[in-house]
């Protein structure tokens, strides 16, 4: 992160909820100074202004980055309220909401769409990122480095992909959180007590998937080690693997809807 030029012209956020406040607590883990940063919002958390940080007040003429991380639906608004990007790259974390829509708010701006997630609140986000025809290297090296204080980042070769990316690890974490409430909810109903069905569920999805990560390549490797022949796993599996009514079919129907509103909220 060129945290001279930020410190120099200015950082203004717009939107410091979940996401943004996750976002900031991440730059200024990386050093940038509470006082170059301008919070828009009309109810910032307590802990931004008694950082240092500018919430509501007057903004730099020329900063050197807008993020815009309001919901996309009360996106239009914010950006007819908005004046001009002037030389500010914008980036925006919104699902759905198009870089055609940001071109027209921001005429000749460089702008990069961002998709991170929620593990970005502990630094283990991963963020896609996607650039208008504006958004040269410079511009993107700086939304990288930007979304790097949160986490991981990939970059799409097509905005077309964010739907997608959005579906899948945008919206991924809820998922997880899911399975870990049913995994829970099924230990107790076979006899646990819930806290420990809780506890043994978490400590597993969270195992597994540090596991996945350091080995890399095929999951599926990795499941057939668990899975001695005739043994528990194999019972589970035959439930979970049904080709019809098992997980396969029910996540491409989850990650199918959630793209779906994607592009809906893009409209
Ligand atoms: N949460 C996620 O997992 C996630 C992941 C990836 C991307 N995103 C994207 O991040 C964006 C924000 O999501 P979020 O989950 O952080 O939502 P959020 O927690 O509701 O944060 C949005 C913040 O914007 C504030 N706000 C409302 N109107 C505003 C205005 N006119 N100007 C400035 N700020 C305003 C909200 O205040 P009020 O609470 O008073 O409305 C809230 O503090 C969304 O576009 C979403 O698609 C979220
Ligand atoms: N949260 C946002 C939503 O639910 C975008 C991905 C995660 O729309």
């Amino acid at each position: 992160m060129d945290l001279a030029h930020l410190n120099r012209r200015g950082l203004v956020l717009v939107g410091c909820g979940r996401m943004g406040g996750a976002l900031l607590q991440g730059w200024l883990a990386r050093g940038l100074a509470p006082g170059a940063v301008h919070v828009i919002d009309p109810n910032a958390p307590a802990w931004v202004a008694e950082r240092g940080v500018s919430v509501n007040g007057a903004l730099p003429a020329d900063p050197a980055v807008l993020v815009l991380a309001v919901k996309p639906q009360m996106m239009g608004d914010v950006l007819a309220g908005l004046g001009a990007a002037s030389g500010a790259l914008v980036v925006s974390v919104a699902a759905g909401v198009t870089l055609a829509a940001y071109g027209r708010a921001f005429p000749g701006a460089a702008v990069v769409r961002a998709m991170p997630n929620t593990p970005a609140a502990i630094g283990q986000g991963i963020t896609a990122i996607v650039g208008n025809a504006q958004a040269d290297a410079a511009a993107l090296d700086l939304a990288q480095s930007l979304m790097e204080a949160v986490g991981r980042v990939v970059r799409l070769g097509d905005e077309s992909q964010m739907d997608a990316v959005t579906a899948v690890s945008g919206s991924g974490p809820a998922y997880v959180f899911h399975l870990i409430e049913t995994l829970a909810a099924a230990g107790a109903a076979e006899g646990l007590p819930a806290d420990l069905a809780l506890d043994l569920a978490s400590a597993t999805v969270a195992g597994a998937g540090a596991l996945a990560m350091q080995e890399g390549g095929d999951p599926a490797r990795l499941r057939e080690a668990v899975t001695s022949p005739a043994g528990t796993t194999a019972a589970g599996l035959s439930q979970l693997m049904d080709p019809e009514t098992g997980l396969g079919p029910l996540i491409a129907r989850t990650v199918a809807a959630a793209a779906a509103r994607g592009r809906e909220l893009g409209q």
